[in-house]
């Protein structure tokens, strides 16, 4: 007798080999439009389905959890960060919680060192200039910014795209610093020649760049506070691809103003663009959408990851990327 197919609900439009490989293997509702759903319509989903497929704009948390029918046994996030999702509750419900991880690593990488450059090469003031015809020939003085080589890179969350940034940094001459919750096996550390700090004020102190790259969980809440942004050096900058509450945004924001701090490339935030407007139009701040991971062969591997998450759980198995609280 054939066997029946998991019900799987996917929250957002993915790529389109994703929708299809997904829908030839289970019984699937894919969204018409490319809008999140509303709390209704998670609820609903999460009633009816065996897996559900969310992604980073679903708040999973326990209250929607707690609704959640007998049937449903897997969330099986679409992307890395799983900061929306209420594990811990999931755990005790008897629903299993897997991620995506490894895949956009160095996608995510290769962002931290385009924001890194967009500030301190002050590409978007002369993207600006050029975009406005305003641009009057090149002049011994005009644009000047300062050079990656040589500088101190301190890296807070020394994980997967943590260290990928360190490779690349690497190869532009910077010096490799980190904090991370556990120092890395020696080898690791040698191949990077990266310097553990287990004091993360100290480390920040000395900093000319830093990189947030640790995820956003109860322990990391701003860990970046007011009170460690002002150990920054004035002429420090700082790069977000990690989660923008693991920085304080209001602190962060009156410092750049104030020019406390020399510059930020930003490509996540707590409150949106909404939450802090005064961010938007400063020459020494780079902004994104939220775009760290935005390839398409990311995006296609992700669904990849997705795909064997559940294909292994519908074989009876754990799902490969299973994210247990423990891990947080
Ligand atoms: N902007 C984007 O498009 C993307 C953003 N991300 C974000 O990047 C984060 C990191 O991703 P991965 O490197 O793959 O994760 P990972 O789990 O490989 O690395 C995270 C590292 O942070 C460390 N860490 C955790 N708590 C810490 C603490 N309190 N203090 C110091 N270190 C701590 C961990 O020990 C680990 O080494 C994700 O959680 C997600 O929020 C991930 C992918 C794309
Ligand atoms: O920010 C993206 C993710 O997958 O996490």
């Amino acid at each position: 007798m054939p066997q029946k197919r998991l019900s799987v609900v996917v929250t957002r439009r993915l790529p389109e080999a994703v929708e299809t490989r997904l829908s030839e293997l289970f019984d699937v509702t894919l969204r018409e439009d490319d809008t999140p759903m509303t709390r209704a319509q998670l609820a609903e989903a999460m009633a009816e389905a065996d897996v559900l497929v969310p992604t980073i704009t679903d708040q999973i948390d326990a209250g929607l959890i707690g609704q959640a029918g007998e049937r449903l046994k897997l969330i099986a996030n679409y992307g890395a960060g799983i900061d929306h999702i209420d594990v811990e509750t999931a755990r005790r419900r008897g629903i299993l919680v897997s991620n995506t991880p490894g895949v956009m690593t160095d996608d995510t990488a290769d962002m931290v060192m385009a924001l890194m450059l967009g500030v301190t090469r002050r590409i978007q003031e002369g993207l600006l200039v050029m975009q406005a015809g305003e641009w009057q020939g090149w002049a011994p003085t005009a644009f000047l910014g300062t050079r990656l080589g040589g500088k101190r890179l301190g890296i807070l969350g020394m994980g997967r795209i943590g260290q990928a940034v360190a490779k690349r940094a690497q190869a532009f001459g910077m010096q490799i610093h980190y904090h991370n919750r556990r120092r890395l096996r020696p080898e690791i550390e040698d191949s990077l020649e990266a310097t553990w700090w287990e004091s993360l004020d100290q480390m920040v102190a000395r900093m000319d760049v830093i990189s947030v790259n640790c995820p956003h969980t109860p322990s990391t809440f701003h860990l970046l506070n007011a009170r460690r942004l002002r150990l920054l050096k004035p002429s420090a900058v700082i790069v977000n691809t990690s989660r923008g509450e693991v920085i304080d945004e209001s602190a962060l924001t009156r410092m750049l103003k104030a020019g406390e701090i020399a510059g930020a490339g930003l490509d996540v935030y707590q409150h949106g663009i909404k939450g802090n407007p005064d961010l938007v139009n400063m020459p020494n701040v780079v902004m994104l959408p939220h775009m760290g991971s935005a390839t398409i062969e990311g995006r296609i591997e992700m669904g990849e990851k997705v795909l064997l998450n559940v294909k292994t759980f519908a074989d009876g198995h754990r799902p490969p990327d299973q994210v247990l609280p423990a891990m947080l």
